[in-house]
């Protein structure tokens, strides 16, 4: 917890050290004022019921106007001073754990559901930071507030006082427990929360729309997101009915102190115990007292609740990272002998099935290897490895001869070059789609890598050229009143800006292509093809791909099945051996050769009535 504060007072005071400390000068002007005002009220009573001077009388009435303001204008500085330095403290936590996130080298703990409950709890509380800060002042200035009004009170009866100071005890005590429990609901909640957020997108964003329209998904959607919101609603309700009726036990109480002490002191001036000030004193003072009680209370059960949530940012901050990072780290050589894989186990947790269960592989420098395998045989899981988005679980990865745990992933990742399947479509412009390959990259390299993929033609046509948005959700930055600045590629096209991306990296070291040719033309394919023949050649590269006429130039081709490697030679080799490959390949090739003449019958059940 105290860690947490500091933490929060290290994060303002970087951000905004001027509002923190004009918003610490507020909050003493915030604690005198009502002191000064209740005394001055004081005073001025007394004044007026025996008036010595008017003199007194205007001086007294004066600060009272002086006193009111500095409590009508202070609260009015302190909000705009809070919403500036909680805007400023928001940008530095997300920053920060933007960062934290980055660290996390690999993918595992973005596959961790418990991880990503955390991380979103994390998100909001860095969403407003600084909140820890103004429930800390306010338990501040409520304490001396209340503290400088006790004072008064006990000038009058230290009876009253020891009874309304004993009632705030409880008080505190259940704003507590009220405030943990608040912060348990928030993280049991917070799975139902995150699924919502997921259906949700599925509705109101671009991506599934085509699907969630065809399929008719719209009311199941909608009915999942009922069921998420009545379970989260479910959990705040029981919370919601419990603070209720806490506190309204809590402000019966205070209501029967206060009745309590008003009759102590009426009856002590009636028997000529005190003036009449006394009781307009006390009746400002308990008003103030229990308002700074209850003001403090509830500030502390929020600075409670808020370290309570602040502390999953910090976890996300202090996570270790997934994977380990080398303690004396050693520098990655160019390629020179190649890559060695050996027997490696791997699986993506204990509770998943092994995926490699010993493979044994050497991609030698220079050589395009070819990988092929069934769906699900681990082809791309290898590929992750081989990126060191996850570590074996048993053996090794060796980059000539070194291990691709002893090196810094992003040296390892900085000689690599790839085309993953699932690559993204970035809502960015064309250039920028590109670019993100290599950013340091100028204009005339990106066009030269989109020129080696075919798509060059495409990008300088669109409606600006290569600044053109490749979305049609954002509004292009210069032109915000032109709707229709975004355009949508076809999924071919921007495969072969996935091509063009990877073209930046093709002086890499590893060129890694994961089926890079899906969804492309029978004339586009083979054009691919032949360009990346072009840049694989002489260069370390591993194919994946399910056309099996495209690997069978690889200097290697390898099999993955049963988690083995269990064929490996080149095309004539293995079509020699007669088995898995072969098999594969004469099936493919005589889906191509095959005349295919169509039975008369299905061409007649296809066929509509000529009118
Ligand atoms: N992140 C993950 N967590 C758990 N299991 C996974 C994960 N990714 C893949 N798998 C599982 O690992 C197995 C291998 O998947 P992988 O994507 O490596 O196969 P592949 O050979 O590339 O298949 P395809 O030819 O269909 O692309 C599959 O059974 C898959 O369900």
């Amino acid at each position: 917890m105290m860690s947490g504060l500091v933490q929060a007072v290290s994060l303002a005071r970087r951000s905004a050290p001027a509002h923190l400390l004009g918003h610490l000068g507020l909050t003493a002007v915030s604690v005198a004022a009502p002191i000064v005002t209740v005394w001055l009220t004081k005073l001025t009573v007394d004044e007026l019921a025996t008036p010595s001077s008017w003199h007194n009388v205007w001086l007294l009435a004066v600060g009272l106007a002086v006193a009111g303001l500095l409590s009508a204008a202070g609260p009015q500085a302190s909000r705009y001073l809070v919403a500036e330095s909680n805007r400023r403290m928001a940008l530095t936590a997300k920053d920060e754990l933007f960062a934290a996130l980055e660290r996390q080298i690999g993918l595992a703990r973005f596959e961790d559901p418990p991880f990503l409950d955390r991380l979103r709890l994390a998100q909001q509380s860095a969403a407003a930071p600084g909140g820890i800060l103004e429930s800390v002042l306010g338990v501040g200035r409520n304490v001396l507030t209340g503290l400088g009004l006790l004072g008064t009170l006990t000038v009058i009866s230290p009876l009253v006082t020891v009874v309304v100071l004993a009632s705030g005890l409880p008080m505190l005590l259940v704003e507590l427990r009220l405030s943990r429990r608040r912060a348990r609901t928030m993280q049991d909640i917070s799975p139902a929360q995150r699924r919502e957020i997921f259906y949700q997108e599925l509705l109101g964003g671009g991506s599934a729309a085509k699907e969630v329209r065809l399929l008719g998904l719209g009311g199941f959607l909608r009915g999942r997101i009922r069921a998420e919101l009545r379970l989260a609603n479910a959990g705040q309700r029981a919370m919601d009915w419990r603070e209720f009726v806490m506190q309204s036990v809590l402000v019966v109480m205070s209501a029967v102190v206060s009745g309590f002490g008003l009759i102590w002191v009426i009856v002590m001036v009636a028997g000529g115990q005190g003036t009449v000030g006394d009781v307009a004193l006390l009746i400002g003072a308990l008003a103030g007292v229990h308002g700074a009680l209850a003001g403090a209370v509830s500030a502390t059960a929020g600075t409670h609740f808020q370290l309570l949530t602040f502390g999953h940012y910090m976890a996300v901050l202090r996570a270790e990272p997934d994977l380990a990072q080398p303690a004396a780290p050693r520098r990655l050589p160019e390629l020179r002998r190649g890559i060695e894989l050996r027997d490696v186990w791997f699986r993506y947790s204990d509770e998943h099935p092994w995926i490699l269960r010993g493979v044994d592989l050497f991609i030698p420098h220079g050589c395009s290897v070819a990988l092929v395998g069934l769906n699900g045989s681990g082809k791309s899981t290898l590929v992750k490895l081989l990126c060191r988005l996850y570590d074996p679980v048993r053996g090794s990865i060796l980059w000539d001869g070194v291990d691709l745990r002893d090196v810094p992933v992003t040296e390892l990742r900085t000689r690599i070059g790839a085309v993953f399947q699932d690559f993204m479509n970035y809502d960015f412009s064309a250039a920028d789609n590109i670019a993100v390959g290599d950013l340091s990259a100028a204009p005339p390299r990106i066009e030269d890598a989109a020129r080696r993929a075919g798509v060059h033609e495409t990008l300088r046509d669109l409606p600006q050229g290569y600044d053109t948005l490749l979305t049609r959700m954002f509004f292009g930055l210069a032109d915000r009143d032109d709707e229709s600045t975004g355009v949508v590629l076809s999924g071919g096209q921007w495969q072969r800006i996935a091509i063009a991306r990877a073209f930046l990296r093709a002086d890499r070291d590893l060129m890694i292509l994961d089926e890079p040719s899906a969804g492309l033309d029978a004339e586009a394919e083979h054009d691919v093809h032949s360009r990346l023949r072009e840049i694989r050649s002489g260069r370390t590269s591993l194919l994946i791909s399910h056309r099996l006429g495209a690997v069978r130039d690889a200097d290697l081709i390898v099999v993955l099945a049963d988690g083995l490697i269990t064929e490996s030679g080149r095309h004539a080799d293995l079509m020699a051996v007669g088995g898995t490959y072969s098999r594969l390949f004469d099936l493919q090739a005589s889906g191509y050769l095959a005349e295919t003449v169509p039975d008369q019958a299905s061409v007649a059940g296809l066929s509509r009535p000529v009118s």
